[in-house]
C-alpha cells in the first residue's frame, strides 16, 4: 500500500469469528431449522438479534442499492448506531466486504487497532449487534442490492456515531 498503514487481512466470515460483532444470517447446516408449508419449504429459524426497541424504536426494513467500491480501498471512518442492531442480508449472488471494530460502550471512539474485515460470501448476511463500529457497506464487482433491518425511530433520535480514521484509515484489497 502506499499509506503508512498495512492493509487489512481479508478473513473469511463464520458465526464463530463473527459472534462478538453480532451474527452471521445463513441458511448454514448447523442453523436451526425445520420443515414448514407441507414440505415445500424448509424454515430457517431465529437468526439474528434484531434490537431495536431501546428509546421507543421499531423494526424496519429497507432496500440499500449499493454501487461496487474499487480495491484497493482506503477506509475513512467507522460509524455505529449506539441504539440498534443493524442487518444486511444481500439480495444478489455476489460476495462483499464487511469492516467492524468492537463495540466501545463507555467511550466516543472505536478501538482502530481492533478493526477486522471480513469477506462475505453469497447467501450469508450480517447483522450487527447495536453499538458495533463498522464501514458502511462495502459492496464489490457490480450494482448490488440489500435488505436491511434496522432500527426506526423519532426523527431526533441520535442512532449514527461517525469516527474519521484521519492518519490510521485503513486499506483493504
Ligand atoms: N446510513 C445508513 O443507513 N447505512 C449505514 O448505517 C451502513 O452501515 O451502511
Ligand atoms: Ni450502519
Amino acid at each position: 500500500m502506499t499509506d503508512t498503514n498495512p492493509a487489512l487481512v481479508i478473513e473469511p466470515l463464520t458465526a464463530e469469528s463473527f459472534r462478538s460483532f453480532g451474527d452471521v444470517i445463513e441458511a448454514s447446516h448447523d442453523a436451526r431449522h425445520f420443515t414448514i408449508n407441507e414440505g415445500f419449504a424448509e424454515r430457517y429459524h431465529d437468526l439474528a438479534q434484531v434490537d431495536v426497541a431501546t428509546g421507543g424504536g421499531r423494526a424496519i426494513v429497507s432496500i440499500f442499492k449499493a454501487k461496487p467500491r474499487t480495491l484497493p480501498m482506503r477506509l475513512l471512518l467507522l460509524e455505529r448506531h449506539p441504539l440498534g442492531s443493524q442487518a444486511f442480508v444481500p439480495m444478489s449472488q455476489r460476495a462483499y466486504l464487511v469492516v467492524v471494530a468492537p463495540a466501545t460502550p463507555h467511550a466516543a471512539t472505536p478501538d482502530v487497532g481492533a478493526m477486522r474485515c471480513f469477506r462475505a460470501e453469497p447467501g450469508q448476511g450480517v447483522n450487527y449487534a447495536s453499538g458495533t463500529w463498522h464501514h458502511p457497506l462495502i459492496a464489490l464487482d457490480a450494482p448490488s442490492d440489500f435488505l436491511v433491518v434496522d432500527r426506526g425511530g423519532a426523527p431526533g433520535d441520535h442512532n449514527c456515531d461517525e469516527y474519521p480514521l484521519g492518519p490510521r484509515a485503513a486499506w483493504i484489497g
